[in-house]
């Protein structure tokens, strides 16, 4: 599948340190790279009400890391899919009236739009699920094979005797090292996002479907010995990150709501399939970004959109400001006063990037690089710069080279072009 245009990236002289982020799975601070290139999966988006800030402050956030490991030296290779088929876009096709690969093709339209307005760097492998499915189907069948996986009888499906495909959650000895949920703590969401904890005929309550069985009027494909059906969620991205990347990748990114069930069964998923101990080194959440008290969700419809704010003729890079303000461990509730303290922060330093001198910028510089190497906290980062820009300001400063090489350094390693 296509991505978007990559954005030039300007040359700083220096470098980062190592860059170091907080893994979910063990709760330390661990280098994002295990050697001189890092191998990043971020899951892409499920297309409809894209892009919207929960969306945008996610991908914002994997842009910050992979440009700070760029600037610490290490070659990144980044995987991103598109859920491209799920339940949710289905029934949201359904809802509106729409072929739901008419509603996807648009929906990945406006997001490539909103990633490029957004100067966020493009992954170098970019797949559709869809156009993934026929190599989700031996790993599928390996799983039965080695008796990981199970076939459950699905009477409601369209072909005599079809079954749907379930992993076996209980043959995992690690199930759980991700997310450090206790079952309570896992039903407690495993049916809000995706999971079937109900279905008749599963061993576990918590098994994940791998394969689906052609329902009537839902879309098919061939599986082989699988039969005619359709993947299930978290088996697609495990696939995609070994077949792209190979296991153990770097960093398994994603929004903190992915934690479980979804990375704790690509995982599991990944692990059983490769024979590796452990599938990415870090699992990196973003935290949930809110409107009106409540997490930003295409459920509750609750979503500011990045398309709504740039027609609203709202600078990107000020969209990009207002992102880069939170932590992004932290959950946050979007408001107004958000964009407005974005949009003045950039107003002050255009203006002081605009003068013909400044105070000398390579303490401010290494103060940026050190704060997006500790754990990517962009506020830090933005508060060295925010001290540069109001001295220039108030005293000016003697170095005539110090706006161009700060405006250099801002565009490579924070993604804000002034
Ligand atoms: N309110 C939010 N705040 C922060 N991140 C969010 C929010 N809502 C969704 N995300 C993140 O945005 C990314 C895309 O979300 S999504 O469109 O629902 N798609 C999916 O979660 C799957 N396609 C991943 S394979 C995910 O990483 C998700 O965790
Ligand atoms: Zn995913």
């Amino acid at each position: 599948m296509k991505s978007w245009p990559t954005p030039f990236i300007p040359q700083v002289p220096g470098h980062s340190p190592v860059v170091r982020v907080r893994d979910t799975a063990s709760g330390e601070l661990v280098p994002a790279a295990a050697d001189d290139t890092a191998t990043l999966y971020v899951c892409g988006i499920t297309p409809y009400d894209a892009t919207h800030l929960g969306h945008a402050a996610t991908y914002v956030t994997f842009d910050l890391l992979g440009r700070a490991l760029r600037d610490s030296g290490v070659t990144v290779r980044y995987v991103q899919n598109i859920t491209d088929i799920d339940d949710p876009l289905l029934e949201r096709a359904e809802r509106d009236g729409l072929d739901w690969r008419e509603l996807a093709t648009r929906e990945i339209g406006l997001f490539r739009e909103d990633m490029t307005a957004l100067a966020v760097i493009p992954p170098d492998e970019y797949l559709g699920a869809v156009e993934s499915i026929p190599t989700f189907v031996a790993p599928i069948e390996r799983l039965l094979a080695d008796g990981w996986a199970y076939a459950v009888p699905a009477p409601d499906a369209t072909r005599e005797g079809a079954v749907d495909i379930y992993f076996d959650v209980s043959r995992d000895p690690r199930f759980g090292a991700v997310s450090h949920l206790d079952e309570d703590g896992m039903m407690a969401v495993f049916a809000e996002r995706g999971g079937d904890p109900d279905r008749e005929g599963k061993r576990n309550r918590l098994d994940a479907l791998l394969w689906r069985a052609h329902r009537e009027g839902e879309p098919e494909w061939d599986g082989g010995s699988l039969g005619w059906g359709r993947p299930g969620w978290h088996i697609e991205c495990a696939c995609i990150a070994i077949d792209h990347l190979g296991v153990p990748i770097d960093v398994q990114g994603g929004g903190s709501d992915l934690i479980f069930p979804h990375h704790e069964m690509s995982s599991a998923h990944a692990r059983a399939l490769s024979g590796s101990t452990s599938f990415a080194r870090a699992f990196v959440h973003q935290g949930m970004v809110g409107l009106d008290g409540e997490k930003m969700s295409k459920s509750r419809g609750n979503l500011v959109l990045v398309s709504t704010l740039r027609r609203d003729g709202v600078d990107p890079m000020a969209i990009r400001l207002a992102l880069l303000a939170r932590h992004h461990r932290d959950d946050w509730i979007w408001t107004d006063a958000d964009l407005d303290a974005a949009q003045q922060r950039l107003e002050t330093w255009r203006s002081a990037l605009s003068g013909n001198g400044g105070p000398v910028a390579d303490q401010t510089i290494d103060d940026v690089r050190a704060a997006l190497s500790n754990d990517l906290d962009s506020p830090t980062a933005l508060a060295a710069v925010d001290r540069w820009a109001s001295q220039t300001l108030t005293r000016g400063g003697e170095d005539p080279g110090a706006p161009g090489v700060l405006a250099r350094a801002l565009d490579a390693l924070l993604g804000i072009r002034l």
